[in-house]
């Protein structure tokens, strides 16, 4: 059994049994068919991984990580919030006639701010101090503008990351304000997870942890038989994340930098109808 499938297995036993329903609340999302979409929640989880140990991915049911490296490049190294970017469905149903998000996640990372050292926006400012102020304590993104939040068609969910150098570490927060954890629990850990292992490469650092603080922990209603039927299946070891290691540059990764050795998850041939 990965890390990853206890720390899932751990975080929805408890959601389940200890959890809060919002089903007398009127709630934002909806099911394709117009019925409300309600959850049952933890609230303040924080799961830690160890990157040095193993690769934080699921083997309880696949999780699609080619997908999720997309989303994740669409948004940190093309910094894009069209959907014509992005090779996945995923974020067709939030996107105008132009295909745009609105202001949201890639749209934000691509903004320059002033610093006496020039004009950055947040990925290079990131990148910046890690080469050259690693003892800073305030190298850190976010997404959450409340000035360009009326133009986002949907507020960001993982919204913020603080990187950490301790010696030839980098470790990092993933905060996130809500956690749709059947859909997107590991998908966003996965995603997040090989972030640190980019900044780590190029910065000549080593990934250490990352740490993911969730404040809304939420199963939706529909999913719950199907997490009930995962929490049964019989998990997997963790595979290998082996990434090229010539890549010195951020902007040069690609899709096939990353590869998983011996990835064996159990079958699912579910599909996970997604709130909207
Ligand atoms: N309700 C909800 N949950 C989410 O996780 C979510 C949203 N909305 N809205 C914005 C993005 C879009 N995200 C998504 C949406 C769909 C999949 C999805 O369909 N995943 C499939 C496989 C996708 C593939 O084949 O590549 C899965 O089985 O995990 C994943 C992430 C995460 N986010
Ligand atoms: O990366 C992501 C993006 C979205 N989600 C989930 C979390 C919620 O279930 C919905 C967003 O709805 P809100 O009402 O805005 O919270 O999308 C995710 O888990 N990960």
């Amino acid at each position: 059994m990965s890390h990853a499938d206890q720390l899932f297995l751990q975080n929805c036993r408890e959601i389940l049994s200890h959890g809060v329903w919002d089903t007398d609340l009127p709630v934002r999302p909806r099911w394709e068919d117009g019925t409300p979409a309600h959850t049952i929640k933890k609230f303040g989880i924080i799961n830690r991984y160890q990157l040095q140990e193993e690769f934080p991915i699921l083997t309880l049911r696949r999780t699609y990580w080619k997908s999720a490296v997309d989303e994740l490049l669409w948004i940190w190294q093309k910094k894009s919030n069209n959907i014509h970017d992005l090779s996945s469905h995923i974020w067709d149903q939030w996107a105008d006639e132009s295909g745009s998000i609105g202001k949201a996640y890639g749209y934000q990372l691509s903004v320059k701010h002033h610093y006496p050292e020039g004009d950055m926006d947040q990925v290079d400012r990131v990148l910046y101090d890690l080469k050259h102020n690693p003892a800073s304590r305030r190298i850190l993104t976010s997404l959450y503008n409340f000035e360009d939040l009326h133009d986002m068609h949907l507020y960001p969910c993982a919204y913020s990351m603080t990187f950490n150098v301790s010696g030839k570490v980098l470790n990092a927060i993933l905060n996130q304000r809500s956690q749709d954890m059947l859909t997107a629990n590991n998908w966003n850990v996965v995603q997040y997870a090989i972030l640190v292992h980019m900044f780590a490469q190029v910065s000549g650092l080593v990934p250490g942890e990352l740490v993911h603080v969730i404040a809304d922990a939420h199963i939706y209603d529909r999913h719950i038989p199907i997490v009930e039927r995962m929490l049964e299946r019989a998990p997997a070891p963790a595979p290998r994340l082996i990434i090229d290691s010539s890549v010195t540059d951020f902007y040069a990764f690609t899709p096939d930098s990353f590869r998983l050795d011996g990835y064996t998850p159990a079958a699912f041939e579910e599909k996970i109808p997604i709130a909207i």
